[in-house]
């Protein structure tokens, strides 16, 4: 049978829980739990070969364990502005034939887009290849090998998991006389807060920095929007929170390219041609 002294402990005990010394026990056994799981990452790195022996997974895990994760950096000058009118002129080129551009190729937080190889260099020529292996090359160079040398990976251990041309555009016109407005239509002026799914990321600015007003992309962390010039290119953390912040005017067009370890992404190639096989239909034979 409970007694009054008896219900008066267990209250007690509940308001123990709640004192300065529980408390300190907690954060005592919080701060062992950190030191541990900080032990066993040194650990992990020390037990990785040298930087030049890793292969890309190895060097995949040194960047990720050294939690050095690449905070936001403005890479100036990428392209200049004419390299970036010719992608411009190659999507209006794609919007030209196609009516418009994509809307269902990223499903969770979908952008108004055109995969680069898509694009076409001229009217008239076949889509693809041009366009696609000039951009490839001016990313490769002037991007990706920046990126490796940031995070410590050899450039060739690094590719493009996706590569992509992104349009915002907002009912109001731009405040630039004299930057183009370019027939590419989007409803799209913003896009929420998401991290890429992919190891790094880019946006590189293709069209004029007066063609809109807001825009920038918006970092939680620091609660910070950068905003650069044409043919500037923003690099970071894939797995950092990010938001294409709203063009309240005008147009923005975009270049964003998700990165990734070769290793990685032959592994996605090898899954991609798996499912493509299982779901081909079975073909029946007349008997
Ligand atoms: O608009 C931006 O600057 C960000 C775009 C972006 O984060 C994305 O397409 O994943
Ligand atoms: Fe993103």
């Amino acid at each position: 049978m409970a007694t009054d002294s008896d219900s008066d402990s267990d209250l007690d005990l509940d308001l123990d829980l709640f004192s300065d010394e529980a408390d300190q026990t907690a954060a005592s056994i919080k701060a062992a739990l950190l030191q541990r799981a900080d032990q066993a990452r040194g650990q992990k790195l020390a037990a990785l070969p040298p930087p030049s022996q890793r292969t890309p997974a190895q060097n995949r895990t040194a960047y990720v364990l050294s939690r050095q994760r690449l905070q936001p950096t403005v890479l100036p000058r990428v392209l200049t502005s004419d390299e970036c009118e010719l992608v411009v002129a190659a999507v209006v080129d794609y919007v030209h034939r196609q009516g418009g551009l994509q809307s269902t190729r990223h499903e969770k937080f979908p952008t108004t887009d055109v995969p680069v190889s898509d694009l076409c260099l001229r009217r008239g020529s076949p889509p693809g290849t041009a366009v696609a292996d000039l951009v490839s090359a001016w990313v490769s160079e002037r991007v990706l090998r920046p990126l490796a040398e940031k995070t410590g990976f050899r450039p060739h251990h690094l590719g493009l998991k996706d590569l992509f041309v992104v349009c915002y555009s907002a009912p109001q016109p731009g405040p630039g006389r004299n930057s183009p407005w370019y027939p590419i239509p989007s409803q799209q002026t913003s896009l929420a807060i998401h991290s890429d799914g992919c190891l790094l990321s880019f946006t590189l600015l293709l069209n004029h920095h007066d063609a809109f007003q807001g825009g920038g992309t918006f970092f939680k962390a620091t609660a910070r929007t950068h905003r650069v010039q044409q043919g500037d290119v923003l690099i970071h953390d894939g797995g950092l929170e990010h938001a294409g912040a709203e063009v309240t005017a005008g147009q923005r067009i975009i270049l964003v390219g998700f990165v990734e370890t070769i290793d990685v992404l032959r592994e996605k190639l090898r899954w991609e041609a798996q499912s493509a096989r299982r779901r081909r239909p079975i073909q029946r034979h007349p008997v």
